[in-house]
């Protein structure tokens, strides 16, 4: 197995790991289906705000309970988590399975939490807990118009084009 490997942590390991890393910590949280520019420069910047960088990444099923689609994700969640973790930004990728990464950040504690500029970091449960408890929430502004289902468009506009011709 790979060495980056050994940044992707169960979830029963989550508090002991933070603990071990370099403070100011950072979290964010989300998808990352098909890994696009928009995710590494937000990610890099994510973490130039702290000293360590954890990304919790959804579960296969809680996914699906986002209503991105019926064939997301593309890929698995181990997938999406070792490709996360062989990423120079980032430090730990944990799982998670609930509707939000509120309990991942009640769990981990961070200094700061940090998500894209397509969320309201004062309307997101995650964002709510870190300002409760003094934390700085983050709102990463968008430097590249990239996205997953953009990918995924162009893919299946291509596939319909060459199957008419
Ligand atoms: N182009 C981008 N620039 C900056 N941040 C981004 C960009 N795309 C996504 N992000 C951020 O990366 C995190 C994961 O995003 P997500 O997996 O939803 O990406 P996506 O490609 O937009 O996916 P989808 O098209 O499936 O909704 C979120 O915090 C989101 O705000
Ligand atoms: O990749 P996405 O769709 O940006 O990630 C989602 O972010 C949600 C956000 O943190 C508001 O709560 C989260 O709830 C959801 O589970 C995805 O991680």
């Amino acid at each position: 197995m790979p060495s980056f490997e050994d940044k992707i942590c169960p979830r029963d390991q989550l508090r002991a790991r933070v603990a071990a890393l370099p403070k100011p910590v950072v979290v964010t949280n989300g998808v990352f289906d098909i890994l696009h520019r928009g995710h590494v420069t937000y990610l890099a910047q994510a973490r130039a705000l702290g000293a360590s960088l954890v990304v919790a990444a959804n579960t296969d099923a809680s996914v699906k309970r986002l209503g991105k689609g019926d064939d997301r994700p593309l890929n698995t969640l181990d997938d999406r988590m070792a490709v996360l973790a062989a990423l120079e930004a980032v430090d730990l990728v944990v799982p998670f399975d609930e509707d939000t990464a509120l309990e991942v950040v009640l769990e981990a504690r961070p200094e700061i939490y940090a998500k894209g500029g397509d969320y309201d970091m004062a309307a997101i449960p995650e964002g709510q807990a870190v300002l409760a408890y003094g934390g700085k929430a983050v709102a990463i502004d968008f430097e590249h118009d990239r996205s997953t289902t953009k990918l995924l468009a162009k893919v299946r506009e291509f596939t319909a084009r060459s199957a008419e011709s």
